[in-house]
């Protein structure tokens, strides 16, 4: 197998969640949080703040903004390469969000997360994110089954 590093960044608030409905390309039509590829010569980290930033706050923050909370990996049965998507939160997070090209952002109820457009592992890790840190596994045959999965929590990643 190859290992593509993806990354994830999720802000949960008191009450609300921040995703974005994806505009095209991997995941187009369902809301996510943000995130992309780690390009080569950049710290996973340093790709979460590139990626999640610029569309979401116009203003640079500090980088303790950002904590990772889990690490899930995704196979695709017949496929070779796993996707290695490095899970943050940026909580404290008070920009304005702001429509990319990419992404539309939007606000949702912790209680009203739209579970039915987003993809099918989500409903099974977000309740984790919540308090500990976690590491999941995912077999996927296509993009909407999952045939096997692993979810562990961990104190440390
Ligand atoms: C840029 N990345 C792409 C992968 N991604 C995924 C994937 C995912 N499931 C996998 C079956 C596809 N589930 C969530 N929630 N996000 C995060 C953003």
């Amino acid at each position: 197998f190859t290992n593509k590093l993806l990354t994830l960044v999720l802000v949960v608030q008191p009450g609300r969640v921040l995703l974005g409905m994806k505009k095209r390309w991997f995941g187009a039509g369902k809301w996510n949080g943000f995130g992309g590829k780690v390009q080569p010569g950049e710290t996973i980290e340093e790709a979460a703040r590139r990626l999640f930033l610029p569309e979401n706050c116009r203003r640079k923050v500090a980088s303790q903004w950002m904590h990772k909370i889990g690490n899930i990996t995704f196979e695709f049965i017949g496929e070779t390469e796993l996707l290695d998507t490095h899970v943050f939160r940026a909580d404290n997070y008070n920009g304005e969000p702001t429509e990319s090209d990419e992404m539309r952002p939007q606000w949702f109820d912790s209680d009203k997360i739209p579970f039915g457009q987003m993809w099918v592992d989500d409903i099974l890790w977000f309740p984790l994110m919540l308090q500990k840190k976690f590491f999941g596994y995912f077999k996927f045959q296509g993009h909407d089954l999952i045939i096997d999965h692993k979810l562990e929590e961990v104190e440390k990643l």
